[in-house]
């Protein structure tokens, strides 16, 4: 995560962008390549883990637009002060204490659904 945090802080002051680079900007990009990721399965009906039946191009392309997702996540993180390799990691410990494996093992509900 670092590394590429790094090669988009270097590719962004190269262009000197980081006068188009605010949050709300990179927020609004970030929005627009989740779009982008959105159009590759619409309209395809459910579609099964691995991607059977899609393309060699599609895949490639797929793999484009997850990237700048992540790329524009991770920029928008660091201009909001938000250190995502920490922030995830507390995250995480945080779901497991709301979801415990023993209490909601193969269910999906959320967990305000669940009642002590
Ligand atoms: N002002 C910009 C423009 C681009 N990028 C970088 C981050 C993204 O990884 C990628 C986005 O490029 P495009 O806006 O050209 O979007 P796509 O690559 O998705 O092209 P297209 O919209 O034609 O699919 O380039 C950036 O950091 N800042």
């Amino acid at each position: 995560m670092e590394d590429i945090r790094r090669l988009q802080a270097e590719f962004t002051d190269e262009r000197d962008w980081n006068q188009f680079h605010q949050p709300r900007n990179l927020l609004l990009a970030l929005v627009g390549e989740v779009g982008e990721v959105s159009e590759l399965f619409q309209w395809r009906g459910e579609v099964a883990e691995g991607l059977p039946g899609w393309t060699e191009r599609e895949r490639e392309q797929l793999a484009h637009e997850l990237s700048d997702v992540l790329i524009y996540l991770l920029e928008l993180a660091e201009k909001c002060h938000v250190d995502l390799p920490q922030a995830v990691l507390r995250k995480m410990a945080l779901n497991r204490l709301k979801y415990p494996a023993s209490k909601v093992h193969g269910s999906a509900k959320k967990y305000t659904e669940y009642q002590d």
